[in-house]
């Protein structure tokens, strides 16, 4: 089948098919669309994927016009069976009402298409539709997208609704034995374009109901456009108690290498390998009971702040150190903050304890007052004290590191499929990738096949951190894998699949579904966000921030300042606090809680750290005067508000005359006609139509047809005559008033008072 520009009007709509053979490098045309749909068969919408077309394609276009793109259809090279917003390709350009809003499609063995159902713009326009119409088989297509959407054929898109949000923001749960039936519930989707999907990844399913393993549940889930999050069950047949997994952080000089290196010569493996050379990410100290901690020993907040933006709960305890002779610094507080963002809990190691201006009671007020609940003081935040220079306080803090996890009742599966986190990855020249992983439950084993982020491999050899070949890695044990086709990234996970043919494909999966996340938050930028058409109330959205300051009082004031825009819709959350400029460990907690950050009186940052803000998509907010910050964090709070969905007349009409249209088995039944004349306002096709008699509200229902001079159009103003059908209602009467009524968004409003006080107003 060659290539066909089935339809064009001006800046609405281009229909274009491709077979498997055929691309899109023509597409001049796409330029002056604003919506355009591509029809092929699902063979060849994955070769224009794979060979990125759809990509080139876009950059040379000004995106931002796009309202929606219509990727493949299932069906054999030459039938296409229908068309449907593909959520696999482009989610984020697609509004998925595309069904049915402009037309369903059925292809031919002769390569042409059949229109089943269409919309005004494309009835209007078939005299250019090359194949002929056919008898509407509506009902076998059209679907629901979701339980409170109407079919689409008769979906609401109201003027001012940006169309419905695409899957690929849609995070749903998964685990190990779902079924299809219900991923099917939690995406959305129907069960048969599930089935659909697992057939062509070579998956036969004796039901729906049969439990299915969780990587096959992801490939289908990605399949279906939406993101993933993978529920570990605790449960198995062996469940264990694991060591803990411990972070250092502190501020700078505070003794973290120092205190990790006096630390990791009292672990075995040190000792056994006399003094571990390589660095591995994290090392083991066995205590005399047999008991161990597993270190992480990148210290810092970086490192932990990256693993925990990518998902990977590594550290079951922080020890926070602080310097003796130093006290509470800003980069303790901003550890604080990381450990309790993270709900992880905190030991307190005070270093240089043998120093002679060392106070640790001072810093233990000090950590008091900044609201940290010591044990001495009736809380339950252990302190040790210590001094990594002469290796004193160690046994104390392995000992107040054992005890926190035995509080916390640590305990991991170690049978089964392995859930594992890469803690840091290398290329070594002669090895390739290496990786070092800790594992959270199950047991990784040599010869698995993995996929770890978006690379994958098989295990080649596993070596323990005393450099020495193991055959497994079991929960909490820190290892260094070998095998991997690619270089993962620090907190990426680690997932055992059964078939190297199963690793390629998740693996491709996540890397496609990466790029569609990336070009989604790019458009994003270019674009106004999408909202659904919903009538529900909705629902308070967190906003969290980080406020820097160049003193205390000012951090307090904005900090306060900031509280008073809270409101129904939006909350703002104060995540840290901070008296100094900004750092990366602000940038890094940003990016860890998706918050924006806030500074009062402080420099700008430096040019390095606002473009590594900016790559995170991270929004600084720099001011010297409250107003100008508040009204900048208004404005945010409005963007991020879900706001309200009110519904208004957007125009009225009155029946004029009435026609009847006789029905055949052929032209379906006998249809009602309203002839109108619009005297307020607009009424469109989209709208829900109000039929009002003697000023009484007689019937509401979808607009099924409107008119203007036997044309199809999408809106008639005021002045103008139009047909109108309304679905279900035959009634119309002469001097009925038919009111169109839309849908708005009401965003919430930033009101400053005559004393100068602000709010927002829902
Ligand atoms: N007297 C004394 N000095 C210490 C102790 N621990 C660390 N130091 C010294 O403090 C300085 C800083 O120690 P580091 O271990 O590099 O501190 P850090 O927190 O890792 O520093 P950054 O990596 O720069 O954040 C070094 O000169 C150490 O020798 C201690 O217990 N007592």
């Amino acid at each position: 089948m060659s290539h066909y520009s089935l339809l064009q009007t001006p800046t609405t709509s281009i229909i274009t098919i491709v077979n498997d053979n055929n691309n899109i490098k023509h597409n001049r045309l796409f330029s002056h669309t604003k919506i355009y749909y591509i029809i092929c068969s699902r063979m060849a919408w994955r070769e224009l994927g794979r060979k990125r077309i759809y990509m080139n394609t876009f950059r040379t276009l000004n995106t931002s016009s796009f309202r929606r793109v219509v990727g493949s259809s299932y069906g054999s090279t030459y039938t296409t069976q229908f068309v449907y917003a593909s959520a696999r390709c482009m989610p984020d350009l697609i509004s998925h009402s595309s069904i049915g809003v402009d037309g369903l499609f059925s292809g031919t063995k002769e390569g042409g298409i059949r229109c089943f159902h269409a919309s005004p713009a494309v009835w209007a326009r078939r005299g250019d539709e090359p194949f002929g119409l056919k008898t509407p088989k509506k009902e076998k297509y059209i679907r629901r997208e979701g339980r409170n959407q109407p079919p689409v054929e008769a979906r609401y898109v109201p003027r001012n609704v940006k169309a419905p949000k695409s899957n690929s923001d849609k995070t749903v749960e998964i685990f190990e034995g779902m079924t299809l039936d219900e991923l099917a519930k939690r995406t959305g989707k129907s069960v048969s374009s599930l089935q659909d999907i697992l057939t062509n990844v070579g998956e036969k399913l004796e039901s729906e109901f049969e439990p299915l393993s969780m990587d096959i549940v992801e490939l289908a889930a990605m399949e279906v456009g939406v993101n993933v999050k993978r529920l570990h069950s605790a449960e198995g047949t062996e469940i264990v108690p694991r060591p803990p997994v411990v972070t250092v952080m502190g501020h700078v000089d505070h003794g973290k290498t120092s205190l990790l290196d006096a630390l990791r010569q009292t672990s075995v493996a040190a000792r056994e390998a006399g003094g571990i050379t390589q660095h591995l990410g994290a090392f083991v100290v066995v205590m005399p009971s047999g008991a161990s901690i597993t270190f992480l020993d990148t210290p810092g907040h970086a490192a932990f702040s990256a693993m925990r933006a990518r998902g990977a709960a590594v550290t079951d305890i922080v020890v926070l150190v602080v310097a003796a002779d130093d006290g509470v610094m800003p980069q303790t507080l901003e550890a604080m903050s990381h450990a309790k963002a993270a709900k992880v809990p905190i030991i307190v190691a005070i270093n240089k304890c043998d120093k002679p201006g060392a106070n640790p009671e001072k810093v233990k007020l000090q950590l008091a007052s900044e609201g940290l609940l010591l044990e001495e003081m009736g809380g339950d935040v252990q302190v040790i004290e210590v001094s990594a220079l002469q290796k004193s306080g160690l046994d104390n803090l392995e000992e107040a590191l054992l005890l926190q996890a035995e509080m916390m009742d640590l305990k991991a599966r170690i049978d089964g499929p392995a859930q594992a986190y890469v803690v840091e990855a290398r290329l070594d020249k002669g090895r390739g990738p290496l990786i070092t992983t800790i594992v959270k439950a199950g047991t990784l084993t040599c010869g698995q096949h993995v996929v770890v982020g978006s690379e994958w491999g098989r295990i080649r050899a596993i070596k323990d951190m005393a450099g020495r070949l193991t055959e497994r890695a079991t929960p909490a044990m820190p290892v260094e894998i070998e095998g991997l086709r690619g270089l993962p990234m620090s907190g990426d996970d680690v997932i055992v699949v059964h078939s190297e043919e199963r690793a390629r494909m998740l693996s491709s999966g996540r890397t496609r579904k990466s790029e569609e996340n990336r070009l989604r938050r790019k458009l994003n930028e270019d674009t106004p966000s999408t909202l659904e058409s919903s009538e529900e109330v909705p629902q308070r959205v967190e906003m969290p921030v980080i406020v820097k300051a160049d003193v205390q009082g000012t951090v307090q004031a904005v900090t306060d300042a900031l509280r008073t825009l809270n409101s129904s819709q939006v909350l703002v959350n104060v995540v840290h606090v901070g008296v100094g400029p900004i750092s990366q460990s602000d940038v890094d907690l940003a990016q860890a809680c998706d918050a924006c950050i806030v500074g009062f009186n402080i420099k700008s940052p430096p040019i390095a750290l606002s473009q590594a803000a900016t790559r995170a998509s991270i929004k600084v907010i720099l001011h010297r005067v409250i107003y100008h910050l508040l009204e900048d964090i208004g404005n945010l709070i409005i963007e991020k508000a879900p706001g309200t969905f009110e519904t208004q007349v957007a125009g009225q009409a009155e029946v004029l005359n009435i026609f009847e249209v006789k029905g055949s088995k052929t032209k379906g039944p006998d249809v009602k006609i309203a002839g109108c004349r619009v005297v307020e306002g607009f009424v469109a096709r989209t709208g829900t139509m109000r039929l009002l008699r003697s000023g009484e509200v007689v019937f509401e229902g979808l607009c099924a047809s409107l008119k203007r001079e036997k044309q199809d159009v999408d809106s008639v103003k005021k002045g103008n005559e139009c047909g109108l059908v309304i679905n279900d209602w035959y009634d119309f009467k002469i001097g009925d008033v038919i009111q169109c009524l839309e849908q708005v968004v009401r965003k919430p409003k930033f009101i400053k008072s005559e004393s100068g006080a602000v709010r927002i107003e829902c």
